[in-house]
């Protein structure tokens, strides 16, 4: 088993480069499955576990990819014709895997794809997935731990409605609809930069999607969609994880490639709770300094604040003076990290949909698991600022969205190292042999 091991009191300095997104290469790699022709080159890929569980759905549904790591280049060749199912040791894996149903039906007609399944933030249901492709005209059966979609001929361009703007409901029904006959309209769509990332690559394979990034996206369906090359955008996620890593050690960073607008609900609280954050050419710098105030945060669908910054802002609020209320609306029960923090002496209680807590609080060092990938780098940004040492575990967790999340932060003057049992066992019988 391996372990982050963190020692809190360096103050973070220097500058660190934000990969490409994760939940914008997932769906997209999905997508490079509507291509009957021609390959697709994606660079900024980042190397993280998740990419590989793509990758692997994507090969074994008969597509050929190759995939560079040391240029994070990506090439993906689906002319070939597809298989139609991805199985459960993938979707288990990781959900994302169920977003290659819409290009699979789309393309051949029958998709099969293993339900995914609850996980660590809650149920995760894919009703409006299901919904959208049966307005479309598919038949949608479940069962055996199956979800099979099935259409005579082309899907048909169809009004939907979403009856909450879900990102893999909307990305899933906007690939579909691009080989579909006729005009599909997605109504209450979800407006993440990820969806229009999305969007700009199928446009480049001779898509024609209007709208993305509103909450009305029309797709005028085409017959045939070829392979394109794209630049994934950089990870708002992992850009505001390290803004947080810069605020709550009072250190200054410059975090390279983040884009302002995409983290403007997480910087206007930062900002808020006292923080200095200044928009610069290369990227965004921030600047802690301590002595910070709690607030009120709610997450929501972007623009709102987003569910995956809650727990990386948890760590911050536990350090700010006075009440703090963190809401999560968007998943039912994404507060699984707040036990974890208690571990480390937080103040936090959980009533509701809502925690609360009081600070600042005196963070301990302590051993702890990470509960879900945003979760285990929340757990590491406590550790940055507790007394001690503080040991984080479960990184499989970690690997699905960070690429060196522990190398980036030794980088910037953390105290952190990456260890497995076995190094650490060695280690302990080196001491020992030289104190005999
Ligand atoms: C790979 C990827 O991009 N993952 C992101 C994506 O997940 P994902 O696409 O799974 O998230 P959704 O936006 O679909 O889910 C949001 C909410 O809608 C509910 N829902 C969703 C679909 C559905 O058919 N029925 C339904 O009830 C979910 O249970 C959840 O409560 O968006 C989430 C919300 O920003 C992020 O936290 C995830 O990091
Ligand atoms: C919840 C997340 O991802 P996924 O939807 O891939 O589980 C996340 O990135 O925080």
């Amino acid at each position: 088993m391996e372990k982050i091991i963190v020692r809190g009191g360096n103050k973070l300095q220097g500058s660190v480069k934000v990969e490409g997104a994760k939940n914008a290469v997932l769906p997209i790699l999905a997508a490079a499955l509507l291509a009957g022709k021609g390959k697709s080159t994606l660079l900024e890929v980042p190397a993280l576990s998740d990419v590989s569980t793509i990758n692997q759905v994507l090969t074994h549904l008969n597509a050929e990819v190759s995939y560079s790591k040391e240029e994070n280049k990506l090439i993906v060749d689906a002319s070939s014709d597809l298989a139609p199912e991805a199985p459960f040791e993938y979707v288990r894996k990781m959900r994302a895997s169920v977003q290659v149903m819409g290009p699979l039906l789309a393309r051949n007609g029958h998709a099969r794809v293993a339900l995914p399944g609850g996980c660590a933030i809650g149920s995760r249901p894919i009703d409006l997935h299901l919904k959208g492709f049966e307005a479309m005209g598919a038949e949608v059966n479940v069962g055996n731990g199956f979800i099979e979609a099935k259409t005579d001929g082309r899907l048909k361009g169809a009004k939907i409605y979403l009856d909450f703007p879900s990102v893999g409901a909307t990305e899933n029904i906007m690939a579909a609809a691009t080989l579909a006959e006729g005009t599909t309209v997605i109504e209450n769509c979800a407006k993440e930069p990820e969806i229009v990332d999305m969007a700009n690559y199928m446009n480049k394979m001779g898509a024609k999607i209007k709208g993305a990034g509103t909450d009305t996206i029309r797709i005028e369906g085409v017959e045939e969609l070829h392979g394109a090359e794209h630049t994934i955008i950089p990870d708002r996620i992992e850009a505001g994880t390290f803004m947080i890593a810069a605020a709550i050690t009072e250190g200054n960073v410059l975090i390279e490639n983040a884009v302002p607008e995409h983290s403007a609900s997480v910087i206007a609280k930062l900002k808020e709770m006292g923080v200095t954050v200044i928009e610069e050419d290369e990227g965004v710098r921030v600047i802690g300094h301590g002595d910070l105030k709690s607030v009120d945060i709610k997450t929501m669908p972007h623009p709102g604040f987003p569910t995956d910054m809650q727990s990386q802002m948890m760590a911050l609020m536990l350090t700010a003076n006075g009440t703090g209320v963190i809401t999560e609306t968007v998943f039912e029960n994404r507060f699984m990290h707040v036990e974890e923090f208690r571990r480390m002496n937080a103040n936090v209680k959980i009533e509701g949909r809502s925690t609360i807590m009081n600070g600042p609080s005196n963070l301990q060092g302590a051993e702890v698991a990470a509960t879900d990938l945003r979760a285990g780098a929340a757990l590491i940004l406590a550790g940055l600022v507790a007394d001690g040492y503080t040991q984080v575990t479960e990184l499989k967790h970690l690997d699905r969205g960070y690429v060196n999340f522990h190398e980036k932060l030794v980088a910037l003057g953390a105290n952190v190292e990456r260890v497995s049992e076995e190094t650490e066992a060695r280690a302990e019988a080196a001491a020992t042999a030289a104190r005999v």
